[in-house]
């Protein structure tokens, strides 16, 4: 049971029409500038991930960056960056993958992650989970195990969680 002072939601701006129209951006950087805010979202997130005995965290760029580091260092483990494609300097192994606004390629350094290890992956938010999906198969390519995925934010209606199946999901916050 959290016993945190904060309405987490309130420290989100959503943004209509961006990138594009339809779009309802989940804007994070109103919560990250706050100290007090984002120090709580990544204990509420420790203490809900803690249980699976994780090895090391993988996160997404950009916004994966900022949310699985400071998870990584509250557990006492290891951050391994996922790219985007053409910005790792040593040898990689990439994937496609398709964004609710647009197509990308994701990379990893071949020796991020051990075969064998247990591997949380953490992002800031789960849409249509595509990104997320796509960092499951390059851990997955590079023999690891993916216990579970983290995230600050869930837009349930998109059903990226249909992507997970088999791997625990925690998300602080739900938008339906
Ligand atoms: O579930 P999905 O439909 O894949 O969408 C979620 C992803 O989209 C955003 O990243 P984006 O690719 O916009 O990159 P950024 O973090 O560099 O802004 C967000 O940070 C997630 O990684
Ligand atoms: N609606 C959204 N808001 C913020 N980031 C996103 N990434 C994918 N969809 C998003």
């Amino acid at each position: 049971m959290s016993n945190t002072p904060y309405n987490f939601k309130d420290y989100i701006r959503v943004i209509p029409d961006f990138p594009q129209p339809g779009i309802r951006f989940k804007d994070i950087t109103t919560l990250l500038k706050d100290g007090g805010a984002y120090r709580a979202v990544i204990e509420e997130m420790r203490a809900a991930v803690q249980h699976m005995k994780i090895d090391v965290i993988a996160g997404p760029e950009a916004r994966g960056f900022v949310v699985g580091a400071p998870l990584a260092l509250a557990l006492g483990v290891g951050f391994a960056p996922i790219r985007k494609s053409g910005k790792l300097p040593g040898e990689t192994i990439t994937a496609n993958y398709d964004l609710e606004y647009g197509k990308d390629q994701l990379a990893m350094h071949k020796d991020a992650i051990a075969p064998g290890q247990r591997v949380l992956i953490a992002d800031d938010l789960l849409a249509t989970g595509g990104t997320i999906a796509t960092s499951i198969n390059l851990v997955r390519q590079l023999g690891g195990e993916v216990v579970g995925a983290a995230f600050l934010i869930e837009l349930a209606y998109l059903d990226g969680r249909d992507k997970l199946e088999g791997i625990d999901v925690f998300s602080l916050m739900t938008y339906e």
